[in-house]
């Protein structure tokens, strides 16, 4: 069983850097809780690296607390906050003379684990991110893509089981696609794990996709809000967290909500080895034929089937469908692609609904009134 989260709150958290007139943090309180995954976002230099830094102590504050699951993080010793807390850092931060295997194994190696207990621990992490061991183990960071990097490092920071993850732009230096995929495997992490994370970013969307709660920050890391996504989206604090939302905050929206939870339309469907002529459209323009068992194959008009002798063949198939699981954000995404509706499937690949455009159009106003 992987350690759980524990709850970190900084109080009145300052850091004054030598020599500098203005503080870098200035009286910055907050609370994560226990299990939640935190995302810092703000504009560049305004404080949010120096904020996750003072509570792994790799910056000591000026003044102020900060508590880690309820003890005072100056009085924890430096090894046991090493345990406690993983660090993961843009571009993975690797020892361009380690392995892979050596990189995951330096956390545990420094708190004296033998070297049986190591290698088992950074076969389990390497499978836990998807690198398969057998191939990876004995690799240099040249020797990876950038994405494989991402994961040696997250991989890295989890080694010894810490409760508590910090996460300083971890995706920043990789392509929208492989950000996408490593966001995607951290939230199927998290969903096992639980553990308590603060996340940097630079990027919204990708607070809006990661966050339980966003913390947009000013100068000197002040809080301009604290909140759940959704929250911030519909009901931004000021205008500059207005600005930091940025246009498209109804698309962005559509992220947050689940296809499950809205109320999902019905097609007229018929099985393939149906007869054409039996088939009533009962006013539907379009027809979907499903296969043997049950999955959606091809959309057939009203005009094609007219003519149609058998269902077998007839009509355009269905190139994208979403599951239960997926974003409105997503079934959107399939709409523009299909032309008109989303084809939703179950878990066996079933036909269970369609979601349209007005579906979509209604979630946003409703998000809106609710605001
Ligand atoms: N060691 C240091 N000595 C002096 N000033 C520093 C030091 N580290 C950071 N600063 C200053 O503190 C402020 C906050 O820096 P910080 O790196 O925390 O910002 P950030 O929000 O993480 O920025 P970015 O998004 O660009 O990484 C900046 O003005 C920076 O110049």
């Amino acid at each position: 069983m992987a350690e759980e989260g524990i709850e970190i709150r900084l109080d009145h958290v300052t850091k004054r850097f030598p020599g500098q007139k203005a503080p870098a943090v200035d009286d910055f309180s907050m609370v994560v809780p226990a299990g939640e995954i935190v995302v810092f976002v703000g504009p560049s230099g305004c404080g949010k690296t120096t904020t996750m830094r003072m509570i792994n102590r790799l910056i000591e504050p000026t003044s102020g607390t900060i508590t880690i699951g309820g003890e005072d993080a100056l009085r924890i010793d430096p090894d046991e906050l090493r345990r406690r807390v993983g660090y993961a850092i843009q571009q993975a931060g690797l020892f361009p003379h380690f392995t892979v295997a050596q990189s995951i194994g330096i956390v545990p190696g420094l708190l004296g684990w033998d070297k049986k207990r190591i290698a088992d621990r950074v076969e389990e992490m390497m499978d836990l991110v998807g690198l398969d061991p057998a191939e990876f183990a004995g690799r240099y960071p040249r020797q990876l893509s950038g994405g494989q990097q991402q994961r040696v490092g997250v991989a890295r920071a989890l080694a010894a089981d810490p409760p508590v993850l910090l996460m300083d732009e971890p995706f920043g230096a990789v392509d929208p696609i492989t950000r996408g995929h490593l966001q995607d495997e951290l939230l199927r992490l998290q969903s096992e794990l639980h553990k308590t994370i603060v996340f940097v970013t630079h990027d919204f969307d990708e607070a809006v996709k990661l966050g339980d709660k966003i913390a947009v920050l000013g100068d000197r890391s002040t809080i301009l809000q604290y909140d759940t996504p959704d929250a911030i989206l519909t009901n931004p604090a000021d205008d500059t967290v207005a600005g930091f939302v940025g246009a498209g905050a109804s698309l962005k929206a559509l992220t947050l909500t689940r296809v499950r939870d809205v109320e999902l339309g019905q097609a007229v469907t018929a099985r393939a080895d149906a007869d054409p002529s039996t088939v009533d459209l009962r006013g539907e323009k379009f027809l979907l034929v499903l296969d043997r068992r049950d999955r959606p194959v091809r959309w057939v008009h009203q005009n094609e089937l007219r003519r149609a002798s058998s269902l077998a063949s007839v009509g355009s198939p269905v190139q994208d469908s979403v599951s239960l699981q997926s974003t409105l954000r997503d079934a959107l995404e399939a709409m523009l692609t299909e032309g008109g509706r989303a084809v939703v499937t179950g878990s066996r690949g079933e036909y269970v609904g369609t979601v349209d455009l007005a579906t979509v159009t209604e979630f946003v106003q409703q998000l809106r009134a609710t605001a």
